[in-house]
C-alpha cells in the first residue's frame, strides 16, 4: 500500500511515468475534475503562445479550474510546492499529479520565469497593458523588501481588474473620516437604543472570543462609526441584530442630516428573497422605534423614503448573470444585506456605480458560505473583524459618540483603515441555546464539541442521526412530532373550502416551517435524488397525485430571475389549483399573494430539498441538514455552519457516514484572493 503525504509532493513515491500534459488534462476532464472550459483555456494559451512550456499550460488550465471553484486567483507557491493540498482532489489522483509535477520546474522561480516570458501574461508593475489575458502579481511590482511577503499569484485578467477595482474603491471609502458632532450622536443613540433594566443577559454568539469582558454595545458603536465615514461593515452571526442596527442607523442618519427630506436611501440584497426579508425587517424595526423617538422623528416618512428593497442586479440595471457597466446610482445611503453572497464581480460593479459621497452600509455573516461565483469579498474584508484592531482615535470616538468602551484587547495602534470601518456584533439574541453552541463549535472546527452538543441536547432543539440510510431522511421530513412537511400536506389535503386565499396562504406558510438542506445536488443524498425520492414516497402513500411534472402541491424554487413575470432566483412557490381550477404557482411576499400559470414558469426545480447554498438568507422553524458520505471539497465547515444556522428552533443533522461531520469541520474553505494583502499594503 502506498502512503502519501497529502500536503506536499511525495518524492519517495514510485516513479510512475507521466502522461503527456494534454492527455493528462483530458483524463482529468473525463474524471470530472476539470471542466471542458479549463482544458479549452489551456488550448487557447497553446494556440497563442506556441513556445509555452508545460508549466505555463498547466498553470493556465488550473487557473481556470480554480476560478470555477470560486477562487479569484491561483496562488503559485501552493501550486508548485503543495498541489495535492491546493487542489484537494481525491487521493486516487495523487500518483498522476506527482508524476506530472516531476516533469515541471522543481522551484517556484522556474515557474515564474516561464510565466514572465509568456506574451499572454502581463507582469503587474512591469508590463504595459496590451490586453494580455492573464496577470502575474507579487513579482515585479513589489519592492525587494515587500517581495518577501507578497505571494506570487496568477489571475485571469478580468478578476485581477475586479480585485484592483474593489481594493481601490474600498481604500478610497475608508480614507474618508469625518468628525461629526459626537455629542449629538450620543444623544440620539441613547434614544434609539433604550436599555431596559429587565433585558435578559445576552448569550454569547458564534465567533465570540471572550474578549468582551467589559460591556460594549457593538450595535451603538456600529451606528456611531458609520457616521464618521463612507463605508461601514457590520458582520455577525444570525440574530446578532444586524438589521436591527441598520434600522437605527437609518434613523440616526435622518435625525442628523442637514436636509433629511432629501436623503435618498436604497436597500438591496443579492437575491429577491433576501431583499424582501430586509425590507420587512427594516420596516418592522423602524416602526418599533416610534415609541422611543416620539415627535422628534417622522418614522412613517422615513419608512416611505426607504422604498422597496431590490436585488443588486435590478438596482444596478444588470441582466441576470451579467456584471459590467452599471448605471450610476442616485442614492445617498445604500444598505446591502446578506453580503456574504456578493461575489467579486458584483462588488466591483456595485462600488463603481456608487457615488463617492454616498454611504455604503454592508451587512452579513462573514462565516457563511461565499457565493458560488469567484471571490469571497465579505469574508476577506472581515477576516480580522474578531480582533477589532481599533486605533486610539476610533477608541476615543467610540467613547465620545457612543459612550462605549472598546475592550483593550481589541485596540491596535497600527490597525488598518478598514478595521476602523468594521464592527462585529458578538451577541446573538436568537441562538442562546444548543443551536448557538453547535454553531460556535462548528465555526471553531471543534468536531468533538459539536458531537457533544448534538448528542447531549435535552431540550429537543437538536437531533443527530449518524450513519443512516436514506429512509431516515424521509422519516424526518414526514415526522409527526416536530415541524416537518406533514403540516403542509395536511393543509394541502384540506382543500380550499370557501376561502381559497386563506387556504393557499396556509399551504405556503406550513411548507416554510421545514426544509431539507443538502450539501450537494447530485446523487441519492443530493437535492435531485431526495426530491425524486420524496415525491415517489408521497405518491406511493397517495398523499400526492402526480401524472406529469406539474401536480397540485408541487413546491418549486425559481432558478432564474424573470422580471417580466415578477419571479426571482430563489423564490419558493407551490403549484395549486386556482379558483377556476387551473394549476398556478403561488408565492407569498409577506402577506401578499401572487401567482403565475405553471406553463409560463420554465426555470424552476422541485423544492422539498434544496442546497445549503440556495438556502442562504432563509430561515425555517426546523432545518434538517443532510450530509452524504462523500462530497469532496464542497462539504466544508462554512457549509455546515450555514446549514445549521438556517434553523430557528430546531435543527437535525443526518449523515450517511458518521465520520463525515468531523471531516467537514476539519475543512475550512479558503478562497484564494489577493484583496486583503493589497488593502493591507496600501493602507499602511
Ligand atoms: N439591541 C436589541 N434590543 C432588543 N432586541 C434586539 C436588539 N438587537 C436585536 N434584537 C432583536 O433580535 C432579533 C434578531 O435581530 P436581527 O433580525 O436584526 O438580527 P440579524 O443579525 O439581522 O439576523 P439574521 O442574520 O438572521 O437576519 C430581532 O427580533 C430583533 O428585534
Amino acid at each position: 500500500m502506498k502512503h502519501h503525504d497529502s500536503h506536499t509532493l511525495d518524492l519517495f513515491a514510485p516513479q510512475d511515468a507521466a502522461l503527456p500534459l494534454a492527455a493528462q488534462l483530458h483524463a482529468w476532464q473525463q474524471a470530472g475534475l476539470l471542466r471542458q472550459l479549463d482544458v479549452a483555456w489551456m488550448q487557447f494559451v497553446r494556440q497563442h503562445d506556441a513556445h509555452a512550456p508545460d508549466c505555463v499550460l498547466l498553470a493556465s488550465a488550473l487557473l481556470a479550474h480554480m476560478e470555477g471553484r470560486g477562487h479569484s486567483c491561483l496562488p503559485l507557491p501552493e501550486l508548485v510546492q503543495a498541489p495535492h493540498a491546493l487542489l484537494a482532489w481525491d487521493s486516487s489522483t495523487h500518483d498522476a499529479l506527482t508524476a506530472q509535477w516531476r516533469q515541471l520546474p522543481a522551484r517556484l522561480d522556474g515557474w515564474l520565469h516561464a510565466l514572465q516570458r509568456s506574451p499572454l501574461v502581463r507582469v503587474a508593475g512591469r508590463d504595459a497593458d496590451l490586453g494580455q489575458p492573464m496577470v502575474l502579481t507579487g513579482t515585479a511590482e513589489a519592492s525587494p523588501e515587500a517581495n518577501a511577503h507578497a505571494a506570487p499569484r496568477l489571475y485571469l485578467r478580468r478578476y485581477w481588474h475586479y480585485e484592483q477595482a474593489v481594493a481601490r474603491h474600498i481604500l478610497q471609502r475608508c480614507a474618508v473620516a469625518q468628525t461629526p458632532d459626537a455629542e449629538g450622536i450620543r444623544t440620539w443613540l441613547e434614544r434609539l437604543f433604550p436599555t431596559s433594566p429587565t433585558s435578559p443577559a445576552l448569550p454569547a454568539s458564534a465567533g465570540d472570543t471572550g474578549h468582551t469582558s467589559e460591556p460594549c454595545d457593538w450595535q451603538k458603536l456600529a451606528c456611531a462609526l458609520a457616521l464618521r465615514g463612507r463605508l461601514t461593515l457590520i458582520t455577525g452571526g444570525p440574530g446578532t441584530g444586524k438589521t436591527y442596527t441598520a434600522a437605527r442607523l437609518l434613523a440616526l442618519l435622518f435625525a442628523t442630516a442637514a436636509q433629511p427630506e432629501q436623503l435618498r436611501v436604497a436597500l438591496a440584497a443579492p437575491t429577491g428573497k433576501a431583499a424582501a426579508r430586509l425590507k420587512q425587517a427594516i420596516d418592522q424595526a423602524l416602526l418599533g422605534l416610534q415609541g422611543s423617538v416620539g415627535q422628534a422623528l417622522d418614522i412613517a416618512a422615513l419608512v416611505e423614503r426607504t422604498g422597496a428593497a431590490r436585488t443588486l442586479h435590478s438596482l444596478l440595471g444588470l441582466q441576470p448573470g451579467q456584471a459590467g457597466q452599471p448605471k450610476p446610482l442616485e442614492v445617498d445611503v445604500l444598505i446591502v444585506d446578506e453580503a456574504s453572497m456578493v461575489h467579486l464581480a458584483m462588488m466591483a460593479t456595485l462600488l463603481q456605480a456608487l457615488p463617492a459621497q454616498a454611504r455604503l452600509i454592508v451587512l452579513g455573516d462573514k462565516d457563511q458560505l461565499a457565493s458560488v461565483e469567484a471571490g469571497a469579498v465579505l469574508g476577506d474584508l472581515c477576516r480580522d473583524a474578531e480582533g477589532g484592531h481599533y486605533r486610539p482615535d476610533t477608541v476615543a470616538f467610540a467613547q465620545a459618540a457612543a459612550g462605549q468602551t472598546i475592550p483593550a484587547a481589541l485596540h491596535d495602534g497600527a490597525g488598518s483603515r478598514l478595521a476602523q470601518c468594521t464592527v462585529m456584533l458578538r451577541h446573538s439574541r436568537r441562538f442562546g441555546g444548543p443551536i448557538g453552541q453547535l454553531a460556535q463549535a462548528v465555526n471553531r472546527g471543534d468536531a468533538a464539541a459539536a458531537q457533544q452538543v448534538l448528542q447531549s441536547c435535552t431540550d429537543g432543539s437538536l437531533a443527530y442521526h449518524g450513519g443512516c440510510r436514506i429512509e431516515a431522511v424521509w422519516r424526518i421530513a414526514l415526522a409527526a412530532h416536530q415541524p416537518s412537511y406533514r403540516d403542509y400536506l395536511h393543509a394541502l389535503q384540506q382543500g380550499p373550502g370557501d376561502d381559497h386565499t386563506a387556504w393557499v396562504k396556509k399551504v405556503l406558510q406550513t411548507f416554510e416551517r421545514f426544509r431539507l438542506l443538502c450539501a450537494v445536488r447530485e446523487g441519492e443524498w443530493g437535492v435531485a435524488g431526495l426530491n425524486t425520492a420524496i415525491e415517489r414516497e408521497l405518491v406511493a402513500r397517495k398523499v400526492l397525485k402526480k401524472d406529469g411534472p406539474w401536480y397540485a402541491g408541487r413546491p418549486v424554487m425559481v432558478t432564474r430571475n424573470d422580471a417580466a413575470l415578477g419571479v426571482f432566483n430563489g423564490d419558493i412557490g407551490i403549484a395549486l389549483p386556482s379558483p377556476e381550477g387551473a394549476l398556478r404557482v403561488y408565492f407569498l411576499d409577506g402577506e401578499q399573494l401572487r401567482s403565475v400559470g405553471v406553463a409560463r414558469l420554465a426555470q424552476v426545480e422541485t423544492a422539498f430539498a434544496m442546497t445549503v447554498h440556495k438556502s442562504q438568507g432563509s430561515e425555517f422553524a426546523h432545518a434538517a441538514l443532510v450530509l452524504p458520505a462523500r462530497s469532496g471539497v464542497l462539504l466544508g465547515r462554512e457549509l455546515v455552519y450555514t446549514g445549521i444556522t438556517r434553523a430557528k428552533a430546531q435543527c437535525t443533522v443526518v449523515t450517511q457516514h458518521p465520520a463525515v461531520l468531523a471531516q467537514a469541520l476539519a475543512r475550512p474553505t479558503q478562497r484564494h484572493s489577493g484583496l486583503l494583502e493589497f488593502l493591507e499594503k496600501e493602507s499602511l
